[in-house]
């Protein structure tokens, strides 16, 4: 059974649509793109995988379990199973980067506080991080918080993690070890994630399966692995996107190519 499963949602903001007709599923192990260009409702429908926004029509099941069916205590047993790196990791600033990971693990587990600080210490080992378990978010740079949020997202092992654009922001070099670390998790825990990214090269290089999002027919126009969808004829868009092309209709007149 899938971890994760998506039928016909649909997402507005008020009257104005944002996607329709989403559907997807995603199994264990299974690191899946949520791709698209910037605007087409990506982070939007990551907010509605975790409940954060209320989907217009559809379903999202989490291991055959309805989400929005589920009465609140159903609700916040299926929440305790992902776990989630925001945009900007998101990390509690009046607390120290140990403080943050011991946060899950203190709402979804039944360890005692001494068991926790010991697995929080564990996987801030695995994310590079264990010299700076006592800092404040304040004092690190992007790529540290990014992995001290990754840190947190994975501490209570949950069995799916949704990762909002986790290498933005970070240099070639720190962007390719963070996708060594997602594929290291995935590989460590059996975790599916889901993954919003601009970043080709790690999409290329992480993403088994995925989904394109478009802006203009406010629907999917792809479903399959980036580097799949690469190689393959698909929709232009998708094809401008994965070789970064300005497409056709987003391209400048040819009287205003030259006239720098
Ligand atoms: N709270 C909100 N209220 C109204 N409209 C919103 C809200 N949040 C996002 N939107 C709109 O929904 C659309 C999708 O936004 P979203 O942030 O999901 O796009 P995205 O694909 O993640 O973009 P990017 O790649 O630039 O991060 C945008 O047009 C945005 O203006």
């Amino acid at each position: 059974m899938a971890v994760l499963q998506v039928d016909g949602l649909e997402m507005r903001f008020g009257s104005r649509l944002i996607q329709q007709n989403v559907s997807f599923a995603v199994e264990k192990r299974c690191i899946y793109a949520v791709m698209g260009g910037s605007g087409c409702g990506k982070s939007t429908l990551l907010k509605h995988l975790v409940g954060l926004l209320t989907p217009a029509a559809g379903t999202v099941r989490y291991d055959g379990v309805d989400y929005w069916a589920s009465d609140e205590a159903g609700r916040s047993r299926l929440r305790s199973h992902f776990g989630m790196l925001f945009q900007s990791a998101a990390l509690w600033s009046s607390m120290t980067v140990l403080e943050n990971v011991c946060l899950p693990l203190a709402r979804q587990t039944q360890l005692d506080t001494r068991a926790q600080e010991a697995r929080a210490r564990e996987v801030l080992a695995w994310v590079e991080m264990a010299e700076f378990c006592d800092y404040f978010p304040s004092d690190l740079s992007g790529g540290m918080k990014k992995r001290a949020g990754l840190a947190r997202a994975i501490a209570a092992e949950p069995p799916l993690l949704f990762l909002d654009e986790p290498s933005s922001g970070l240099d070639p070099i720190s962007s390719r070890r963070l996708d060594d670390l997602i594929l290291d998790i995935r590989d460590r825990t059996g975790a599916a994630i889901v993954l919003v990214s601009h970043e080709l090269p790690s999409l290329f290089a992480i993403a088994d399966d995925g989904i394109f999002l478009d802006a203009d027919s406010k629907q999917p126009i792809a479903h399959g692995a980036p580097r799949d969808l690469a190689a393959r004829l698909a929709h232009p868009t998708v094809q401008a996107f994965l070789h970064r092309e300005v497409p056709p209709a987003a391209a400048p007149p040819a009287h205003l190519e030259h006239s720098a």
